[in-house]
């Protein structure tokens, strides 16, 4: 296509919304009016679908749960109005507890104010407010906010100690849906042990954000932590950070939250629209589709521009791997069907592997993230009439343009700037996308079975680790480790338990392996 034609695609697919300033450009994925009309079917199925889950729908049939994320932003649309009273008291609770911690009205045991936060959760209860963190909290924000979203214990050392002697001014949020998973109960045990070595009542600085009854809930209850906020079932944890699991985070940090919320909401009302050239959603689930050729042919690369942007590949890799990676569809066929999602941020990501995006296996899609507010305040010039500025958006165009020559297709996503109400949007634009798209190849986005595999499997082992304990603290004399496998009924787990021992072995855990590492069949394990 020809730069002339090129202007007039450009301008024929571009979206822009009013009020937010958003433009949503797919003129540079390559697809033509027949593909466009042969999805509008499936399109309207799509939009009835989203219809029916926004009423309330059970739109989760796996889990028998409705999907209510939409909701949270417009709780008008709560489909009974015990939900919507839920959703606003919640809202309220949020924003005077925050009020209290900025007041000093709620304050540590010794002193007169939280100085940190330490935030304990994992996956959709800590992506959402890494992001949020990142791209809105401000030079000094009244809170600091530290994450634990691991169980490795040196990424656990290293939060703590960079607190030091902060931790009798630190609030702990743990975060959990279920209030079950293990990775943040272990953050939870230790951190709580760690109050305890410096005589500080943990209860006095803990606030629970889980669903209610959980298993944490029912410790904060019975520690009298400081307070517990809700989570509702109806909200999946890779869309929950409009819940509670990311505005009592942000709203402690000074972020703007009712600013988030409006602008969801905004962009829920402009991904209403049942028409699919006048909706960006309907637009990027297209564009996904058409890349991917509705089977994730293709990866989805996003670059944002902008430094504070940086954690938005990462939230868009669980909303979109978690919800669109499925082995079965919604009529139990075998489809294995998702999108891949990576990227860091522009332009420093050309100086690491834009070279393959340019020039290698074309197995992606990229999508350009452009803020057009370089920085508050005016630049000073790098060259005569030239900014730092003008280099970030001349690298975004470049790269727009040398993929687009070698065949390479992006979408580009532009805001005015990184404020509240433009992440607030960009996370809605994305959710309802996810959506369209998994109606599209009719799969259910909203549970996620290969999880639990893992997690079960996980399980599994630490019972191994103990049972193989069991048979040397019985033994009492060195084994092989095909013996133990034995001891133990395991035979068929005989790897497995050799890498449990090695681990144990590496961390003085009482653990003793005798013989050349290069050949696990010929160790023997004692205890020492
Ligand atoms: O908030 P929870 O229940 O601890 O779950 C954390 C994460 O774990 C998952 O359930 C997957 O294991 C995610 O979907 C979720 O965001």
């Amino acid at each position: 296509m020809d730069a002339k034609a090129l202007w007039q695609r450009y301008q024929e697919w571009l979206y822009y919304h009013e009020g937010l300033g958003l433009y949503l450009d797919i003129s540079r994925m390559r697809f033509d009016n027949a593909f466009v009309e042969s999805l509008q079917s499936k399109f309207d199925k799509a939009f009835a679908d989203m219809d029916a889950l926004e009423k309330g729908a059970i739109a989760n049939p796996d889990e028998n749960r409705m999907v209510g994320h939409y909701w949270l932003r417009n709780p008008d649309l709560a489909p009974s109005p015990e939900l919507k009273q839920e959703i606003v008291q919640t809202l309220e609770q949020i924003e005077a507890f925050a009020d209290q911690v900025h007041t000093g009205a709620v304050h540590p045991p010794k002193e007169s104010r939280f100085t940190d936060i330490i935030s304990i959760g994992i996956g959709g209860s800590a992506l959402g407010p890494q992001f949020v963190a990142e791209a809105l909290a401000p030079d000094f924000p009244p809170l600091n906010i530290h994450f634990i979203d691991n169980t490795d214990p040196a990424g656990i050392d290293r939060v703590l100690s960079s607190i030091g002697d902060k931790l009798a001014t630190t609030l702990v949020l743990v975060i959990s849906k279920s209030g079950g998973t293990p990775e943040p109960r272990n953050g939870m045990i230790e951190v709580k042990k760690a109050y305890a070595a410096k005589n500080l009542d943990f209860a006095k600085y803990a606030v629970a954000i889980t669903s209610t009854d959980s298993n944490l809930d029912k410790v904060a209850q019975s520690e009298g932590w400081l307070t517990t906020v809700p989570m509702y079932d109806w909200v999946g944890g890779r869309t929950s950070e409009m819940s509670s699991v990311g505005l009592l985070p942000a709203a402690l940090q000074g972020i703007d939250i009712r600013a988030m919320l409006d602008g969801a909401k905004e962009m829920d009302d402009a991904t209403r629209v049942a028409n699919i050239k006048n909706n960006p959603a309907a637009l990027l689930a297209l564009s996904w589709y058409f890349s991917g050729n509705g089977k994730g042919e293709k990866d989805m690369v996003v670059l944002p521009y902008k430094d504070s942007l940086l954690l938005f590949s990462r939230y868009l890799q669980q909303l979109v791997m978690e919800s669109l990676g499925k082995e079965q569809d919604l009529d139990g066929k075998t489809v294995y069907q998702g999108i891949a999602v990576y990227g860091n941020k522009g332009s420093t990501d050309q100086h690491a592997y834009v070279q393959q995006l340019r020039e290698g296996v074309p197995n992606f899609f990229a999508t350009l993230i452009e803020v057009l507010e370089d920085r508050q305040g005016a630049s000073p010039e790098i060259d005569p009439g030239v900014t730092s500025g003008d280099y970030l958006s001349g690298f975004l165009l470049g790269t727009r343009q040398a993929l687009y020559e070698n065949n390479r297709d992006s979408i580009t996503v532009t805001i005015p700037q990184v404020n509240a109400r433009t992440v607030g949007a960009l996370i809605a634009l994305y959710e309802r996308a996810v959506g369209f798209y998994a109606s599209l190849v009719n799969i259910n986005a909203y549970h996620q079975p290969g999880v639990e595999a893992g997690k079960k499997a996980a399980a599994a082992i630490l019972d191994l680790q103990q049972k193989v304990i069991k048979v040397l603290q019985t033994e009492k004399k060195a084994l092989s480790i095909s013996e133990i496998a034995d001891k133990a009924g395991a035979a068929e787990q005989v790897e497995a338990i050799y890498k449990i021992l090695r681990h144990l072995h590496a961390n003085n855990r009482g653990v003793v392996l005798t013989g050349d590492l290069s050949k696990p069949g010929n160790l023997t394990v004692s205890l020492d």
